[in-house]
């Protein structure tokens, strides 16, 4: 079987390299000539853990393109995987997805081919994505095509383990077509690959669940989730700052709620709130297809109030302490939205850099891999680049930590202090286990002073209540 992935960002390289490494012949096609440049000279344009190697091993299968003449006419199924960023009013920009399907039907071969939506889209887009390929068919004679919406649920920083051992695979479309799917990720269904060293199959997984439903109930699946984890985390964020007020842990507090099975442990800690290109994104697209319906949403427009809250707080508790910020110097540990991505998409980390700006203080900032991507999207901030952590908090006046990284967990408290000027420690993720010995001040979320329970960044599976 053929198939050609339509914009090869987050979704479509991981979703290429991922059916190449099952077998398949894989076209990856991107309007961007640079992305395909390097991805013809063998360098991934993002970074995740592990897709390098992936790339090494499935590279036989796959080629690269930037001409639809050259990857439509022979795929079996076109994976459209472009990005549908917001625009200001929170509805989903499709002028990416309009632009791939006018193309792609432009090519199509008049034999069954199956266009599989990946992108997550407005609810209705599947039948619009239909219309479009209709009036085109109208012109070239194409006849033999379906749509299917398969949404991706990755994560960025695990995408390959996300991608390789599912929880669910959704599938919305005709029978024939969802059928056409199960057939082509049978790998997947039945765990028959072989898993990659680096990516070894979870203990205790099984297989994942096939969800076979209409278009319209796939796409609304996509968002339903998304928004769904989002306001998990303002749940636990909010529930954070009522732990303040009352002197509770929140750490203690998520781990006997989330417990309880109905609940769940994942998706509880607190922090800077969340970030990245998709839960704001589609919490606020959901928001505006209700207001299109004249429905409105009050619970997950209170899960983004609490999230712009929650950035907010960060820099109020700076100012609790380091008071005027002007002619400061602030380290900011952590760049991307979350650890093990170099993806800078709605980062925590953007909106303190541009708030110590207007406040008159100095940035420096610190990413062990975002750095370069800032260098060239973030040319609107004002910040200095620091070339380590440690470098970042020398003759710093206070330290935001703004992403989980590993390294940051790591850090020796006691002996970057020592190289501050100032000892305000903002632990925006609480990653600090220990109390730092005064004159240090400790700024968490959600509680006074670390305890001896320990919250993982997307979880709390390790804690052991009272251990
Ligand atoms: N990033 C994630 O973790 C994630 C996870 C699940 C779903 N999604 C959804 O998947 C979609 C893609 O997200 P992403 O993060 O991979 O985006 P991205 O911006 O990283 O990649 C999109 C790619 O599409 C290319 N492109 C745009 N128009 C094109 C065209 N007409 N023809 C060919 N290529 C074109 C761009 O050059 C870019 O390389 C979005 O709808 C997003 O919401 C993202
Ligand atoms: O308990 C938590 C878990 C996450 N976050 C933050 O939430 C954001 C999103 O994290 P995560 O969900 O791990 O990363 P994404 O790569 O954005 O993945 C989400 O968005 C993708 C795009 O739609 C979906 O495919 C995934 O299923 C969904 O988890 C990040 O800023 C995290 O720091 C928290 O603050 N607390």
């Amino acid at each position: 079987m053929n198939i050609t992935i339509v914009g090869t960002g987050y979704v479509g390289l991981g979703t290429a390299i991922m059916l190449a490494y099952l077998g398949y012949q894989v076209t990856g096609l991107d309007s961007d000539e640079g992305k395909i440049s390097s991805l013809k000279a063998g360098a991934l344009p993002i970074y995740e853990p592990g897709l390098d190697d992936l790339l090494q091993a499935a590279s036989p299968n796959l080629r690269w393109t930037t001409q639809y003449s050259d990857a439509i006419p022979d795929a079996d199924f076109i994976f459209v995987c472009v990005g549908t960023p917001p625009l200001p009013d929170g509805h989903p920009n499709l002028q990416y997805l309009e632009g791939a399907v006018r193309s792609i039907a432009q090519h199509l071969d008049g034999k069954p081919q199956i266009i599989v939506n990946k992108s997550t889209v407005p609810i209705g887009t599947g039948d619009w994505v239909l219309r479009i390929l209709e009036e085109h068919a109208a012109l070239y004679a194409t006849s033999h095509y379906e749509v299917v919406s398969n949404p991706e649920f990755l994560r960025e920083g695990t995408a390959l383990g996300d991608s390789l051992y599912p929880d669910r695979i959704v599938l919305g479309g005709s029978s024939w077509a969802t059928g056409q799917m199960r057939t082509l990720y049978a790998p997947l269904i039945e765990q028959s690959f072989e898993a990659p060293a680096h990516v070894p199959r979870p203990r205790g997984y099984e297989r994942p669940a096939v969800v076979e439903t209409t278009l319209t109930s796939a796409e609304m699946i996509k968002y339903s989730a998304n928004a769904f984890l989002a306001l998990k985390i303002s749940y636990a964020n909010e529930i954070a700052g009522l732990c303040e007020c009352v002197g509770a842990d929140i750490h203690e507090v998520a781990a006997g709620i989330g417990l309880d099975h109905r609940i769940g442990t994942r998706f509880l800690a607190a922090g800077a709130g969340w970030g990245g290109s998709c839960f704001g994104k589609d919490t606020s697209a959901l928001i505006t297809t209700g207001q299109d319906y004249g429905y409105s949403m009050p619970i997950l427009r209170a899960a983004m109030t609490v999230n712009e809250r929650q950035r907010s707080l960060v820099i109020e508790k700076l100012q609790k302490h380091v008071r005027l910020l002007k002619g400061k110097r602030v380290a900011v540990l952590g760049m991307a939205f979350k650890p093990d991505t170099d993806d800078l998409r709605d980062a925590p980390a953007h909106d303190f850099i541009l708030r110590l700006g207007r406040l008159g203080a100095t940035a420096v900032a610190y990413d062990p891999v975002a750095m370069p991507r800032a260098r060239r999207e973030w040319t609107h901030l004002h910040y200095v680049e620091a070339v380590s952590a440690s470098a970042a908090l020398a003759g710093a006046d206070a330290v935001i930590v703004a992403t989980e990284w590993s390294e940051f967990r790591s850090l020796n408290w006691e002996e970057v202090l020592a190289t501050m000027r100032g000892r305000v420690v903002i632990d925006a993720r609480n990653i600090i286990r220990e109390p730092l010995a005064a004159p240090a001040v400790l700024e968490q979320i959600g509680r006074e002073q670390p305890q001896s329970a320990f919250l993982p960044a997307s979880g709390l599976a390790a804690v052991k209540v009272g251990a």
